[in-house]
This record gives structure tokens, C-alpha cells and sequence, in this order.
């Protein structure tokens, strides 16, 4: 069983397309970054996905059910954009009384709050944590019960990067045990390595939706190529190898992928001269910004 499965789904109000034929699989143990602007449809896309708001148009199966349903609910775990709480319960309280409510152990409730490194504060009123524990109280709430499916919407706000990478750590443990897992972010460098496909929206319609792989290969961007040399030897690279010198001792260039092999014998051929050579290939940023304006180019 696929965990979920948007078939041509659509969303409006009044004339006003909020998702627009939007299609997209999370399969089991996959974690799927949802990409876009503010106001591209992300929220609306995860609300219909929890049977929140209905769909104008198209199927949506969730967890071998329908939206909402009461096996799909039970089996979801949801991190909302932000997280309100009762600020006078204590983080144990409060997160035993989310328990409670999906039939799942106290125990689990409290090995959550360790997970997620609310061991020491949990005793204290959430009204005195911060942003980021708050965070982490939403966090644990969305993995009790060990959901089939995850909902993520800006999980990483107001966490520092310790507590990211952290974060990280858990969605990858939670894919290992078969999760499947949809995070909406706008933090896109931490997203690089720490999913498995990237899905772009840009007012309610999809753009892409493939692997960082299959996008820089399919947005053909250049690599960037800088090249470091001994001292005085960058404009001899530079003449015959082509690009900018930079100052006596590096060239700067770009390439596309299938010569980079090319390149980087040409270079080898110098000898000694070369110091060192950095690769960089295009950052999702820069292949949001590509797919986010060829979208615009076209509309
Ligand atoms: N109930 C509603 N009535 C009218 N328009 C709505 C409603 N809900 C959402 N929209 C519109 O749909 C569009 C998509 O909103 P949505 O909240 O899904 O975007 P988003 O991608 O989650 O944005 P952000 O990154 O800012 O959270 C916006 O233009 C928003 O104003």
C-alpha cells in the first residue's frame, strides 16, 4: 500500500486556484521535501491530506483510505506551521494528554519527550520554554503512536542548527522504521541531504517532483569549477583551459556535467601546478530559483 497517493487533486476558492491538479506519491519509508513560495499551496495541499478541506477535484488516498477517515487519522502524525499549547501543563502533561487521546502509552509519551531532549524540562510548564522546545513538544506529539504517515509543515523553525541536525536525525530513524514522511520547508540547504525527493509547488501548481539528482540533471545548470594553482601558474590555466583567473594563483569556470570528467583530466595534466580543485554543482536554491522562474517565464 502506498502511504499517499494525490491523484490530479485541486483546490479553489471562488476563481481562485489554492492547488491546482496537483499529483504526487510519498511511498512507504520516503521523505519528500514540499518546496514553494509563500502562498504556493502547501498548507492547503497538507489540510486536504488530513481531511481538513475538502478537494475541489481529484482523489487523494491516505493510508489505503480516504482523507480523514478514521483509519487514515489514526495512522497520521502532524506537525502544524505553529504549534499552540496549554502553557500552564507541564511538557509531560501536556503530551500524556495527546497520548491519551490516540490510545498510546504514557511510556511512549515519555521516551518521546527523551527522544526529542525535553528529558530535563519536562516537568516544567510549557508557558517557560522556548520557541524551539515548543517545537520539539509539536515534534513529539507527531511521532506517538509511530505513524505510517507524517505531515511536517515548517518543522525546523525556530530551531538552531544543533537542534536541526537533531531534528533530521528523527525523520531519518522514522523512515528507517517505514514512515512515510512530507516536510514543508523553506530551509532548503539542510534539505539537500537529508531527503529523498524534492517536490516544487508555485501557485498551486506542481513543477517538479524527482530526486536532487534527476533535477540538476534535468535543469542542465552549470557546475561551478575553481581551480587553485602554485603562485604565477593561473594564467597559464586560464589560457588554455578557459575561465577567469581570479588572482595569480586561481581560475574560476563553469562546466556542464558530462564534461566534468574531461575537465578534470585537462587539469590533471598540469602536474604539480595544481594545488587543489573544488566541484560545485548547483545548490537547490539554485535549482528552486530555476524551476520557481522558468515557471513564472512561462506563465
Ligand atoms: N480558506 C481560504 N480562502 C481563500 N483563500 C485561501 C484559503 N486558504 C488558503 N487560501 C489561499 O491559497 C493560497 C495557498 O495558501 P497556502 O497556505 O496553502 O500556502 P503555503 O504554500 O502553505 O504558504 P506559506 O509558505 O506562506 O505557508 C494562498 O494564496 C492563500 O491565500
Amino acid at each position: 500500500m502506498t502511504p499517499l497517493r494525490i491523484q490530479n487533486v485541486s483546490k479553489t476558492y471562488g476563481d481562485f486556484r489554492s492547488v491546482d491538479d496537483v499529483s504526487l506519491m510519498v511511498n512507504q519509508g520516503e521523505r519528500v521535501a514540499l518546496l514553494g513560495q509563500n502562498g504556493a499551496g502547501k498548507t492547503t495541499l497538507m489540510r486536504m491530506i488530513l481531511g481538513l478541506t475538502k478537494p475541489s477535484g481529484g482523489k487523494l488516498e491516505v493510508l489505503g483510505g480516504g482523507a480523514g477517515s478514521r483509519a487514515a487519522r489514526a495512522q497520521i502524525g502532524f506537525l502544524p506551521e505553529s504549534v499552540a499549547f496549554h502553557g500552564a501543563l507541564t511538557g509531560r502533561e501536556q503530551l500524556r494528554h495527546f497520548a491519551r487521546l490516540k490510545s498510546v502509552s504514557t511510556k511512549q509519551a515519555d521516551d518521546l519527550l527523551e527522544r526529542v531532549g525535553l528529558y530535563e524540562a519536562a516537568d516544567r510548564k510549557i508557558r517557560t520554554y522556548s520557541k524551539g522546545m515548543r517545537q520539539r513538544v509539536g515534534l513529539a506529539q507527531a511521532l506517538l503512536g509511530t505513524p505510517k504517515l507524517a505531515l511536517l509543515d515548517e518543522p525546523t523553525s525556530g530551531l538552531d542548527p544543533i537542534s536541526r541536525h537533531e531534528f533530521y536525525d528523527i525523520v531519518e530513524e522514522l523512515s528507517q522504521a517505514g514512515t512515510a514522511i512530507l516536510l514543508s520547508s523553506h530551509a532548503l540547504t539542510e534539505l539537500e541531504t537529508r531527503t529523498d525527493r524534492i517536490a516544487i509547488m508555485n501557485k498551486g501548481k506542481l513543477l517538479a517532483d524527482s530526486s536532487l539528482r534527476d533535477l540538476r540533471d534535468s535543469a542542465r545548470l552549470p557546475i561551478r569549477v575553481d581551480i587553485f594553482t602554485i603562485a604565477h601558474e593561473a594564467d597559464r590555466v586560464a589560457a588554455e583551459i578557459g575561465g577567469e583567473r581570479i588572482n595569480g594563483r586561481s581560475v574560476t569556470l563553469t562546466c556542464q556535467q558530462e564534461d566534468k570528467l574531461k575537465l578534470v583530466s585537462r587539469i590533471s595534466a598540469f602536474g604539480p601546478i595544481i594545488e587543489d580543485v573544488e566541484m560545485t554543482p548547483a545548490s537547490l536554491e539554485d535549482l528552486y530559483r530555476h524551476y520557481s522562474l522558468s515557471a513564472q517565464e512561462a506563465s
